[in-house]
């Protein structure tokens, strides 16, 4: 014992050989109190290590407790807390000591046998509730409740006087040695328990089980006394080479060592007096705080296993013991002289905790002090806080209330001396530090005034709280469980803030947001006042402002996308937004009748129905923008000055659609193509569009819907548009059909020589890159009799198109449709025409697979499903024989079914 505090007591435990293993001399219990072993690294020397008592294999249970851990029990009838934990590696009889078996009961059963005795005897009403929990990788689990895999570890808290306790920790109260051994076995079998190599039966947590017993003391002027016991069974240290963990086990393995680590930094930081004392580095040793260097009384009952096998480890447990028997706790005595309850508490106390707590808060209210208020306490506690410091004890009772008491019950007394003291070196004899209470006793009618208040606010509590318990308790779980995850939802932080802090945080919120507005950045400020909005819902003309800078700030963005856009591809008029008021043709009406389905409004360069569902129904509109009548520009309306490329009949008809928009005035669609036809669109934007017939006009924001809808759907359709946006591709083609034939080529009495009809045409035939249009005709000179130019291929297929697809095509380029069906209808071809037009179609089939670049043939094969090798083996062939050795498998393979290739023919028209 120092001056100033008491040493843990540590006591050594030497378990007996098991029929497993082979006996030796290895750790021999010399004496009372040193334990022989033989040196891990020198066989033939001994090392000696002395503790405060040493029990041999021998020795059962019932002396340790008689004669260490009884007196400490004892203790607590004097407001104490005590604590007795078991340390050692694994296998070493940890849990045999504290918990025990049926036949051999431990620590813990004999320790609740001794304090329902005292309840017994005593004269006082003991309050006597336990709390169970183990700390299972590093999470902290509450034995007296089942759990599932769904629980989380509870939360470890440290209150306003600095004292550890867990959150949420449930405390039953029992009233007998029954009551409370069947709780325990129920809550044992709830413990984490695993096989090892070392021990069947190990276990894989620290298991703290805490008993705490309050009473009343009439005789000294009514004070609550509050004693508790801590009884910790540690898991063991483990060395995983020899208990062969597997994956799970080792990561228990690994927390229950970090966390053993741990302790013996916080013994070794409070041997040397150091400034910082690890505790917080683990949970165990963070719980442990007070019975390490804190304020209760503590024991450690080091468990060695016996034996040369277990030589270094048990070398490695008796020189962190010999170390933890320098550690100085500052015992004191507990008396409840205020009460701050966690929520929880309060509201389980009011569900049926039962008339004792009640009694507590009045009891304390009248000793000068109300329940709710802070804590003055710096006790040491699992539970929450219920109790400070107090002078009432020191190791000879020499004065103070509870030497009144210890007299009153007379020679069989609870607080006899020899309990403490007696043979053996006492931890707690001498000179404990005292402590008085702050709060001193009020005057008697004082205390009454104040009993009478007390009772009425208890009462009122109670009947508000009964109402609202499951809420409330919901909520403060929510909040203590999101805590205990480093973490809190902003809708709990915001239910924690009180009124006045709401307001304040509001008025914060709307400083700032002022300020953003004064300087101009509108968007800013409004998320600001959003913010402040949000603490105080009750501002309705901050509501006002906010839609207004909600408005404002709409207008503005609309204004600078027209800016931007305008610049590209939109001009901006001044017509009225009334003017742009249209409809839009119903697309597959054959009639061409006007189908009604809403005004339709430009903004911004998109475009949107407000009547979109039923547009997108019918399939005109595919993706657009929702603009409100409100968000129209007031004294503008939109005139697209670059406008769509693409040829399809529904498309030319939005393409009126789009110049009904342009203030109401029918805009000449042609014209308006033939200023953009040719140019590079590299901006797209969506105007509207069915899923076959995709509407493009300029902008950017088409591209990337176009680029998606070609990976989705796989049209050669759009890639056809994409091919033909390549004007280098017709210059290709151009090239590749005036190619000399090979020798083979030659001697093929059905090849047509492609320079008979088109050698001259190199020179003759100009496309016009631009408007992909024919313009010079082609001589006929040197064309084969009866065989087709190109010129009159083109025509021809055009006409089995019909005249108004003709149009389009010519138009724009494109050729949407596949060709088949149209051409079988054709009346006017001959049979002799048709098969030369089919030879030649061909050609140009084949040519254009030979000319496009192999990026562009990959696509093509994967949309049409040729082979790579056999593409390729086409491309050679071709490239050697002429494209009419393969024509029949082109035909049969592409020539009706391919709209790419269809496409690339139209390139050449
Ligand atoms: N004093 C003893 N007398 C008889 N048997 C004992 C004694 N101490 C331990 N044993 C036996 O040794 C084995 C291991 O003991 P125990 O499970 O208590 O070890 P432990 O230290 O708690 O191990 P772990 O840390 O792995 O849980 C058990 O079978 C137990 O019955």
């Amino acid at each position: 014992m120092t001056s100033s505090g008491h040493k843990i007591k540590v006591v050594c435990r030497v378990r007996p050989f098991l029929k497993t293993e082979k006996t030796d001399d290895a750790v021999v219990a010399e004496s009372n109190n040193v334990l022989r072993v033989t040196n891990p690294r020198d066989s033939s020397k001994d090392v000696k290590f002395q503790f405060d008592a040493c029990y041999g294999p021998a020795i059962g249970q019932e002396p340790i407790y008689k004669n260490d851990v009884r007196p400490l029990v004892e203790t607590i009838f004097n407001g104490m807390s005590a604590t007795v934990f078991c340390y050692g590696v694994t296998g070493a009889g940890k849990t045999h000591t504290i918990q025990g078996s049926d036949t051999e009961p431990g620590i813990i059963p004999r320790a609740l046998e001794h304090i329902f005795m005292h309840q017994e005897r005593d004269a006082f009403d003991y309050d006597i509730r336990i709390s169970y929990f183990e700390i299972y990788k590093e999470a902290v689990f509450d034995l007296l409740k089942s759990r599932d895999s769904s629980t989380t570890g509870l939360p470890i808290r440290e209150d306003a006087n600095r004292r550890i306790f867990v959150a949420g920790l449930s405390k039953k109260q029992v009233t007998s040695f029954e009551q409370f051994d069947s709780l325990y076995q129920k809550a044992c079998r709830n413990r984490r328990t695993a096989s090892t190599k070392l021990n069947n039966h190990s276990s894989r947590s620290h298991a703290i089980l805490t008993v705490q017993v309050q009473w009343k003391d009439d005789i000294s002027e009514g004070k609550v006394w509050n004693g508790r016991l801590h009884l910790i069974d540690l898991a063991g240290s483990e060395d995983n080479r020899r208990t062969e963990n597997g994956r799970d086990r080792m990561a228990e393995s690994s927390a229950i060592n970090r966390s053993l680590f741990v302790l013996g930094q916080v013994v070794e930081a409070l041997n040397i007096g150091a400034a910082r004392i690890p505790y917080r580095d683990s949970k165990m040793t963070r719980i442990l705080q007070d019975s390490l260097g804190g304020d209760s009384l503590g024991m450690m009952i080091v468990n060695v296993s016996p034996g040369e096998a277990f030589l270094q480890d048990t070398h490695n447990t008796l020189s962190f013991a010999t170390k933890s028997r320098e550690v100085v706790n500052k015992p004191v005595a507990h008396e409840v002289v205020e009460q701050r309850w966690t929520v929880v508490d309060r509201l389980q106390h009011h569900r049926g905790a039962g008339a004792h707590s009640r009694s507590t808060i009045v009891t304390a209210a009248a000793n000068g002090s109300m329940g709710f208020k802070r804590r003055r306490s710096d006790e040491p506690a699992i539970f929450e806080s219920e109790t400070s410091p107090t002078s009432a004890y020191n190791g000879n009772h020499a004065t103070g209330a509870l030497r009144k008491l210890k007299t009153t019950v007379g020679p069989q007394g609870r607080h006899s001396d020899t309990g403490v003291t007696g043979s053996k070196p006492s931890t707690i004899t001498g000179n404990v530090p005292m402590r008085r209470s702050a709060s001193s006793a009020p005057l008697p009618r004082q205390a009454d005034l104040v009993q009478k208040v007390v009772r009425a606010r208890v009462q009122d509590l109670e009947e508000r709280t009964e109402s609202t318990s499951n809420e409330i308790m919901e909520r403060v779980m929510r909040i203590e469980k999101q805590l205990s995850n480093n973490r809190l939802d902003s809708d709990v932080v915001f239910d924690l803030f009180s009124p006045a802090t709401k307001l304040k945080t509001s008025r914060g919120w709307l400083k700032y947001a002022r300020e953003l507005e004064q300087k101009g950045d509108i968007e800013k400020a409004l998320a600001h006042y959003q913010e402040a909005l949000k603490y105080a819902p009750e501002l309705n003309k901050l509501e006002t402002h906010i839609s207004k800078l909600q408005a404002k700030l709409r207008k503005q963005k609309r204004r600078d996308s027209i800016k931007s856009h305008g610049a590209a591809n939109v001009r901006v008029s001044d017509q009225k937004p009334e003017q742009m008021l249209t409809t839009i043709k119903g697309e597959n009406d054959e009639s061409d009748g006007e189908e009604d389905v809403g005004p339709l409004w430009m903004v911004d360069g998109l475009a949107e129905s407000p009547n979109a569902e039923k547009a997108k129904r019918r399939g005109l509109v595919k993706s657009s923008v929702v603009e409100t009548k409100a968000a129209i520009p007031a004294q503008k309306s939109l005139e697209f000055t670059d406008s769509a490329i693409g040829g399809s009949r529904p498309q030319a008809k939005r393409r009126r659609v789009l110049g009904n928009c342009n203030g109401g005035k029918f805009v000449d669609t042609k014209k308006r193509i033939d200023a953009t036809e040719g140019s590079v669109h590299d901006h797209r934007i969506s105007f509207g569009g069915n899923q076959t017939n995709p509407f493009i006009l300029s902008g950017n924001d088409f591209t990337s819907d176009l680029d998606r809808r070609l990976d989705e759907r796989k049209k050669g359709l759009l890639l056809t548009k994409k091919l033909m946006a390549k004007s280098t591709v017709a210059a290709r083609l151009r090239q590749t059909l005036v190619e000399p034939p090979t020798p083979d080529d030659r001697n093929d009495k059905d090849f047509v020589m492609p320079s008979d009809h088109i050698s001259s045409a190199e020179s003759d035939i100009e496309v016009d890159l631009s408007k992909r249009r024919v313009k010079k005709p082609i001589k006929r000179s040197g064309r084969i009799p009866g065989s087709l130019g190109v010129r009159d291929i083109v025509e021809r297929r055009l006409q089995t198109e019909g005249e108004k697809s003709k149009e389009n095509d010519m138009e724009s380029g494109i050729i949407e449709k596949p060709i088949k069906s149209k051409r079988t209808s054709t009346t006017t071809t001959s049979p002799e025409e048709k098969l030369q037009f089919d030879k030649y179609n061909d050609i140009s089939i084949a040519s254009a697979l030979q000319m496009i670049n192999s990026a562009e043939l990959k696509k093509i094969m994967k949309l049409q499903g040729i082979g790579k090798r056999r593409a390729e083996q086409i491309q050679e062939s071709v490239k050697l024989h002429g494209p009419l050795k393969h024509v029949s498998e082109l035909q049969s393979r592409l020539c009706f079914k391919n709209k790419v290739i269809m496409g690339i023919l139209s390139t050449f028209a």
